[in-house]
């Protein structure tokens, strides 16, 4: 479904200079610093999957969105996504994308949130039928009856983050780019619209592009991770993956019965312990789990058990550092 080939795009930014003469200056002679953006990006893309984009603060990730839908124009490679290079073919190609970045929005301001809907319409030329279906499907899962008469800027930001992902799905796209779409939002919100998002993919089969700095959207949706790094592309691969190569550590937290005298056990480091808790932790990947909570069973009067693998956030400052970025 998509294909990326060698995308390179390099910013000129104007060098400013202190003082009034050096800027009287810079207006007969620019003089520009090169922001390698992207530098040889590739990769491949089935469809019905959902993939996160993810990378430090200024590592090409919104600019690889805007290339891919059409926006921005590489300086070098080749781009076909659907069948169509994004940037040459905008107009049947944008009937069947959806883009929705999280920070900008594509609503009028101060139109209520249905008229918006009404425009996008026009502008899609979207079929009646196909416009009513999508919209009372859209309307429903999404829950914005209550919101349609109200003015987007009247809107709270996770209210108008259900009503910008409804908006960039009334023409029924086959791909979704999502760029931070949970920016903001409150637990309760983030849950909504990963939600959506999951049944979205499931049912309709669209496929998704998601980027995010939120590891939990990671966690929670993609199957399978494109980590960019000073415009390069530096990890293409499961999340399982990654798991294995980066989280040997497990950790394993026991309430019992009052018990004064700590328990060793046999595969696991005691990393603390208290008349009534202790925590275990265990190295290896392979560890055989089942015979230390045997072990742990047989001499304490259990009252739950917890074993944790380590968070991805710590994975993924792991993968930061292991690729410097
Ligand atoms: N229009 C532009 N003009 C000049 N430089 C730009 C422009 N757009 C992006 N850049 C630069 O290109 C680099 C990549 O930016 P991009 O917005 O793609 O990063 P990002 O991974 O989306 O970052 P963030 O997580 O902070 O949103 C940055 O150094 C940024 O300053």
């Amino acid at each position: 479904m998509i294909h990326v080939e060698g995308i390179s795009k390099t910013f000129l930014v104007p060098k400013r200079k202190a003082g009034l003469g050096q800027s009287v200056k810079a207006l007969f002679r620019r003089e520009y610093n090169q922001v390698k953006a992207l530098q040889d990006i590739s990769f491949h893309i089935q469809p019905g999957e959902i993939v996160g984009y993810i990378g430090p603060n200024g590592a090409g990730k919104s600019t690889t969105i805007k290339v891919m839908s059409g926006i921005l124009v590489p300086d070098s490679g080749r781009c076909t996504i659907l069948g169509h290079t994004p940037w040459k073919e905008r107009t049947r190609y944008v009937q069947r994308i959806g883009v929705v970045f999280g920070q900008r929005s594509q609503l009028w301001w101060d139109v209520p949130v249905e008229e918006s809907f009404e425009l996008l319409r026009e502008i899609y030329k979207i079929p009646s039928h196909v416009y009513r279906q999508n919209r009372d499907m859209l309307i429903e899962s999404l829950d914005l009856g209550s919101l349609l008469q109200t003015p987007v800027r009247s809107l709270s930001l996770g209210q108008r983050m259900r009503c910008e992902i409804a908006a960039s799905l009334l023409h029924g796209p086959e791909l979704l780019f999502l760029d931070e779409p949970t920016i903001g939002l409150d637990a309760v919100s983030k849950l909504a619209v990963r939600r959506f998002i999951q049944t979205l993919n499931r049912e309709k089969g669209v496929t998704v592009i998601l980027t995010t700095h939120d590891m939990s959207d990671i966690e929670a949706l993609a199957s399978r991770l494109l980590l960019i790094g000073k415009g390069k592309l530096l990890y293409d691969g499961s999340l399982t993956d990654l798991r294995s190569r980066y989280s040997l550590q497990r950790t394993i937290t026991v309430l019992f019965r009052e018990r004064m005298e700590a328990l060793q056990v046999p595969g696991a480091t005691l990393a603390s312990w208290s008349p009534d808790r202790a925590v275990y932790t265990v190295e290896e990947a392979d560890a055989n789990m089942s015979a230390i909570i045997t072990y742990l069973a047989s001499r304490l009067d259990i009252l739950d058990v917890a074993v944790d693998a380590q968070p991805i956030d710590d994975l993924i400052v792991s993968l930061y550092k292991e690729y410097q970025i």
